[in-house]
C-alpha cells in the first residue's frame, strides 16, 4: 500500500537534513518536502509555531507540519529564544556568546517546536517539543549548521558542532520532538487528520 504523505515546510536545508534522518525509514507516512521562507509573527514559543503552521496550510492546503527552533539564554530569562535566526544572522556564533559576558549563568535549551495541521482548518494544531539542555561556549567545531558550534549540551564535553551527526541526532532537541510526533503517527497508523 502506498504511504499517505505529509509535507514539512521548511527553508532549512540542514533542518530537512536532520529530520529525514532522524525519522528515519520506520516512519508510517510519506515525508515530501517544500522549500517556503515562512514569515514567523513575535510571540511565545508555541504561538509562533501556530501561527507559523496555519500559514503554511493556507499556503500549500495539505496535511503540513513545520518546525521552529529557539534557543534560549537562561541568564537573558530565554532571550534571543525564538528570534535565535535574527541574532545569529547579524551577531555570528561568537557575538552570541559574547552576548552572555558579564553573566556567571551560560546556561541555555535548545527548543524544537514541530506544529501539525491536517490540512482541515476546522482541526487544531498539534505541537511535539523537545528541549535540550546545555551550556554556551565559545565557538568549537563544524559551522555548517547555526550555531551549534556554540552549543555543548549537558553530559558533553563537544558542541554540536563537534559531535558526529549520529551522536547529535540521538540526543538533541529535534530528536525529543521528532519522537513524539513520530509516536503520535504510529499510534494513528499513519492517520493524517
Ligand atoms: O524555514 P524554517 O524552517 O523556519 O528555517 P529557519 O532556518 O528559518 O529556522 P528557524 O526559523 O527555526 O530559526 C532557527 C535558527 O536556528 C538555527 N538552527 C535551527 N536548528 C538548529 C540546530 O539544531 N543547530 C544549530 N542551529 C540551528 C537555524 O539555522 C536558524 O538560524
Ligand atoms: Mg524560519
Amino acid at each position: 500500500m502506498n504511504k499517505r504523505t505529509l509535507t514539512f515546510v521548511t527553508g532549512n536545508v540542514k533542518k530537512l537534513e536532520e529530520v529525514r534522518a532522524i525519522l528515519g525509514n520506520n516512519f508510517p507516512l510519506e515525508v515530501v518536502s517544500h522549500k517556503l521562507d515562512l514569515p514567523e509573527l513575535q510571540g511565545e514559543i508555541n504561538e509562533v509555531s501556530i501561527k507559523k503552521c496555519q500559514e503554511a496550510a493556507r499556503l500549500i492546503n495539505r496535511p503540513v507540519f513545520i518546525e521552529d527552533t529557539s534557543l534560549c539564554f537562561n541568564a537573558l530569562r530565554g532571550l534571543p529564544g525564538p528570534y535565535i535566526k535574527w541574532f545569529l544572522d547579524k551577531l555570528e556564533p561568537e557575538g552570541l556568546h559574547k552576548l552572555l559576558t558579564g553573566w556567571e549563568d551560560k546556561s541555555a535549551e535548545a527548543v524544537c517546536t514541530f506544529a501539525y495541521s491536517s490540512g482541515n482548518s476546522d482541526d487544531d494544531i498539534v505541537i511535539f517539543q523537545g528541549i535540550t539542555k546545555g551550556t554556551i561556549v565559545p565557538p568549537r567545531g563544524s559551522r555548517d549548521f547555526g550555531w551549534d558550534c556554540i552549543f555543548q549540551p549537558y553530559g558533553y564535553d563537544k558542541t554540536y558542532g563537534e559531535l558526529p551527526k549520529e551522536e547529535k541526532n540521538k540526543i538533541s532537541h529535534r530528536y525529543k520532538a521528532l519522537d513524539k510526533l513520530k509516536t503520535y503517527f504510529i499510534e494513528r497508523n499513519g492517520q493524517i487528520s
